[in-house]
């Protein structure tokens, strides 16, 4: 394999990625009708951890860095987070 047939799999991979990013963002809508109806609060710590120790038991299975893995599963629940926010009209983003 040429150095531009790796980076043309890397770029695959990173398209792949943010694919993947944009659909569980698309989720947030939904998951925000059932809080609203149950009027839970959007941050939900319980959860939080939940998903944050799947991922870090996951990826210490893959034996990858556990404490990355978690820096990028905050991020993700952050991006969550802050698109409910939006939808609820509360977010600074459009
Ligand atoms: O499961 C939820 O309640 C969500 O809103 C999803 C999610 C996540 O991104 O996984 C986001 C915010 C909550 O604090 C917990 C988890």
């Amino acid at each position: 394999m040429t150095i531009e047939n790796v980076r043309q799999e890397i770029e695959n991979i990173d398209r792949e990625l943010v694919e993947l990013i944009a659909k569980r963002v698309e989720f947030a809508d939904d998951i925000l009708k059932y809080k609203h109806q149950a009027n839970l609060p959007i941050n939900d710590d319980t959860q939080n951890n939940v998903v944050i120790d799947r991922a870090v038991s996951i990826a210490t299975e893959r034996g990858l860095d556990s404490t990355v893995v978690k820096q990028i599963f905050n991020l993700l629940i952050q991006m969550n987070i802050e698109r409910q926010h939006e939808l609820s009209g509360e977010g600074n983003l459009p």
